[in-house]
């Protein structure tokens, strides 16, 4: 309708409305003339091409009423316009003849031969101007068709398919841009022919004037504007087509801003404006990537500087040097600063640095306490070990060791107030003691295995205490978690129970390529083979170790365990024992790498103590054969040596005992204790480690003495020992008893104080009413035994000399005699 009134009431083409021209063109294109642009001049063809295989139904729907509407005005536009001129030709669609298309300047030739005469002038001013322009913008489009043809840059932007947005990069610059010129040409035209309807005259002499040429120009200059705002209106993507050379240019000068993000705005201001930002299509992905792969790759990396703490110009500690050294306190460096010259605030320092200071150089700290502390996990596991934390008779050793069961428990004369102390007799003689035989209660300190027990009950790798670890050169062995106190339980020594026979076999065949042995003297001639066994198993041999391994009585049976030495054990120390190793044979014979100052270089026991075992194996020997020829019966004769090398169990001991008077018995084991007391001074050291050397002196003692009875065995079983490579028996049997021994010596420092009513000094009176108790009870010759032989308790305490001037000493050695003789 709009169309329609204004070429209706057009008024005629006067040079004023020519002049308008201009004004028309630069005048803000509304909507209705967008639309005209888009739909109204489009051919079914080129709407067709126009439309996207994606919105092909709904483009198709909407046809036939935006064809309408457009037929509809054009034909109003142009009836108005065939009124005036009657020169315009309407195809059947309405549109315009699409001569002009096919031939831009045939087009303008027979527009402008058709116009009347008056119009003439006019007519070829603008069949020139829309020649050139007409030619002038085909080429231009032609240019940008081709240079956008294959890498159009907004092409892939659009949802459009590949072959729609062709056709739309070259129809769509091309003929809108063409009909779109067209259309403003005619429309001025039909304005103008309107206005000089009446003024055909006037027109044609002022067209005829000078001016003619400039109008010309002007006509190319308005043409060229026209292009420009045609070229706006027809959007982003033509406007690309047209304008990409020249946006090659400006795009390349974009890449730089990435490779330089700091001197990027500087240039960006002084060369060109910032562009408008687009939306990044995928066929410009490769590109972008490609560009900042290189802006990357030349872009210098960045200088990391750290960060130098800025301290305070003002304030307490202002001043002050800042210096990683520790601040000078001597005096020495002092007055060196001074003769310097004056510096800041030297006279106070303020530990303004200190703090800096530490975190810089740090500070070695230890904690000052041990720990519980065990290894991480992942350590190296023993592969052969099967573990039994319970002793397990094998064999006849069950039926020997129910033989020899003791008939009675060693009852336990401490009272209350006391408590079962160093002086309980019970302890003494190597019984631990329970509910059966003490009334002490919770408050006995003589329930080692039972303490065992319930940490083992307990759990956790606290209360076990001990875990496997491998050495350097000594294979496994045992290291502490924790601490423990002195003489405190470690470990129970568990294994089977097998007997002489049994070991020897299993040494011919089991263990006949074996490096390692892991069998000990446990008692009634048996021998407890730890192969499977417990953790004290890897325990290791030291010539001065921590440790001692002990066989006690619980409940009438035998057990053995390893105890804390008189130091106590520290957390993470080694667990060793003096293995008193007695090789047999020199085949048997081990390097010591115990690595203590006073290494006996081998596995076995000092050269001085190998000479008086031998002396003394002869010695038996002798005795043996003399009683062996009083006495017809063989197994007693045994027996009673056993007693007497003291290698036997208690109850064996006890037996004997029995059979003669308690006077006797006392003389046989006191005597042999004195023997070895008497040995243990000679082999003393002064000071504190004297203990551990007096100990194991006498458990040397001991183990020489248990020697023979195996000897004995063997001899009963008549097996030679080249025949048996004998098992590399820990005579930890012997050791197991030393200490024994060992507490022994530590009571005759008391009683060396009380004036003795025996051969035998005496602790106390306490201790005295106790034995002359015991010896009216049922054990009595055990406990008086035990009082005996436990005199000598802290061999520590005593000099050697004073120990053989003692009575003690004297009468050991009236002893040890009566006991050779
Ligand atoms: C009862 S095992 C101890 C655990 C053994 N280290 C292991 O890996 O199974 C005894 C053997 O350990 C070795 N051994 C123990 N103490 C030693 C020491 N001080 N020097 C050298 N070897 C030692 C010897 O081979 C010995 O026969």
């Amino acid at each position: 309708m709009e169309s329609q009134l204004r070429s209706a009431g057009a008024p005629p083409a006067t040079p004023a409305a020519l002049s308008d021209l201009n004004k028309h063109t630069h005048e803000p294109i509304d909507d209705t003339m967008a639309f005209e642009y888009s739909e109204q001049l489009l051919t079914p063809e080129n709407s067709r091409s126009e439309t996207s295989s994606n919105n092909e139904n709904a483009s198709t729907e909407e046809k036939p009423t935006v064809r309408r509407r457009s037929t509809r005005v054009t034909r109003a536009s142009l009836r108005g316009e065939a009124q005036l001129d009657g020169d315009m030709e309407i195809d059947n669609q309405g549109t315009l003849s699409t001569a002009g298309e096919s031939n831009p300047a045939v087009s303008g030739e027979t527009l402008l031969d058709k116009a009347e005469g008056g119009k003439r002038s006019q007519a070829s001013h603008l069949r020139h101007s829309i020649a050139v322009m007409e030619s002038w913008s085909e080429a231009t489009l032609a240019q940008g068709n081709m240079e956008s043809e294959g890498d159009h840059p907004m092409a892939p932007d659009t949802p459009v398919s590949k072959s729609s947005q062709e056709l739309q990069a070259s129809d769509m610059s091309t003929s809108l841009q063409q009909r779109t010129l067209r259309k403003r040409v005619e429309r001025i035209l039909t304005e103008e022919g309107g206005n000089n309807k009446g003024k055909v005259t006037v027109t044609a002499k002022e067209i005829k004037s000078p001016v003619r040429r400039s109008s010309r120009l002007s006509l190319l200059e308005k043409a060229s504007d026209l292009v420009g705002r045609a070229s706006s209106v027809l959007g982003k993507r033509s406007r690309d087509v047209m304008g990409k050379g020249k946006e090659l240019g400006r795009r390349a000068s974009l890449r730089p801003r990435i490779t330089t993000p700091k001197e990027e705005p500087a240039q960006a201001t002084s060369e060109a404006p910032p562009a408008k930002k687009r939306r990044v299509s995928e066929g410009d992905l490769p590109v972008k990537i490609q560009e900042i792969q290189d802006a990357v790759q030349e872009a210098p990396k960045p200088v990391t500087l750290s960060k130098t703490k800025r301290w305070l110009a003002h304030g307490l500690y202002t001043g002050q040097e800042h210096t990683e050294s520790r601040p000078l306190q001597s005096r020495n460096r002092n007055a060196k600063r001074r003769s310097q010259g004056p510096t800041q605030r030297k006279l106070l320092p303020m530990p303004m640095f200190a703090g800096d200071r530490l975190l810089k150089q740090g500070r070695d700290f230890q904690l000052p306490f041990d720990i519980f502390s065990p290894l991480p996990s992942g350590q190296p596991k023993p592969n052969e070990w099967r573990k039994t934390n319970k002793n397990v008779f094998v064999g006849e050793a069950s039926s020997i060791w129910r033989a020899n069961k003791p008939l009675e428990l060693s009852k336990c004369m401490c009272a209350e107030e006391t408590g079962c102390d160093e002086e309980c007799q019970n302890r003494y003689m190597f019984y631990e003691c329970d509910d059966s035989n003490c009334g002490v209660g919770p408050e006995c300190g003589n329930r080692n295995f039972e303490e065992l027990k319930q940490r083992t009950k307990a759990g956790g790798k606290y209360n076990i205490g001990v875990e496997v670890i491998k050495t350097e050169d000594r294979g496994y062995g045992v290291r502490s978690n924790r601490t423990f106190e002195p003489n405190q339980v470690i470990v129970e020594y568990t294994g089977e129970i097998i007997t002489q026979a049994e070991c020897e076999k299993r040494m011919r065949t089991i263990y006949k390529n074996n490096e390692c042995y892991y069998l000990m003297y446990f008692d009634q001639n048996m021998i407890i083979d730890a192969t499977r066994g417990s953790i004290a198993r890897f325990v290791n041999h030291s010539c001065e170790p921590n440790c001692r391994m002990e066989k006690w009585t619980v409940a009438g049976k035998p057990r053995m365990a390893l105890f804390a030495g008189d130091r106590g054990i520290m957390t993470g120390e080694e667990l060793t024992y003096d293995y008193n190793f007695d090789p047999y044979s020199q085949k048997n014979v081990q390097q010591c790498r115990c690595g203590s100052g006073r290494c006996r270089g081998i596995l076995g026991p000092r050269p001085r103590e190998k000479e008086q075992r031998s002396k003394e194996k002869e010695l038996r020997a002798e005795n043996e054969k003399k009683s062996s020829s009083k006495n017809n019966n063989k197994k007693a004769s045994i027996t009673k040596q056993k007693v007497l090398n003291g290698s036997t169990s208690r109850v064996n001991k006890r037996q004997l005992l029995g059979s003669k008077s308690i006077k006797s018995g006392m003389k046989k084991v006191v005597s042999k204790a004195r023997a070895s007391t008497s040995k243990a001074t000679t082999t003393s050291r002064p000071g504190s480690k004297a203990t551990v050397t007096t100990k194991t002196s006498k458990t040397t003692t001991r183990k020489t003495t248990a020697t023979p009875s195996r000897r004995q065995v063997k001899k009963d079983n008549t097996k030679s020992k080249k025949e048996v490579k004998l098992p590399k028996v820990k005579t930890t049997k012997t050791k197991a008893r030393a200490p024994a021994c060992a507490r022994k010596p530590t009571q005759t420092t008391k009683t060396q104080s009380t004036p003795s009513t025996s051969k035998l000094s005496r602790p106390s009176e306490k201790t005295k009413a106790k034995i002359l108790q015991a010896a009216k009870g049922t054990n009595t010759r055990r406990r008086t035994v035990k009082k005996e032989d436990t005199k000598p308790k802290n061999p520590a305490k005593r000099t050697s000399k004073a120990k053989e001037t003692s009575p003690r000493g004297k009468a050991a050695s009236k002893a040890a005699k009566s006991t050779k003789a």
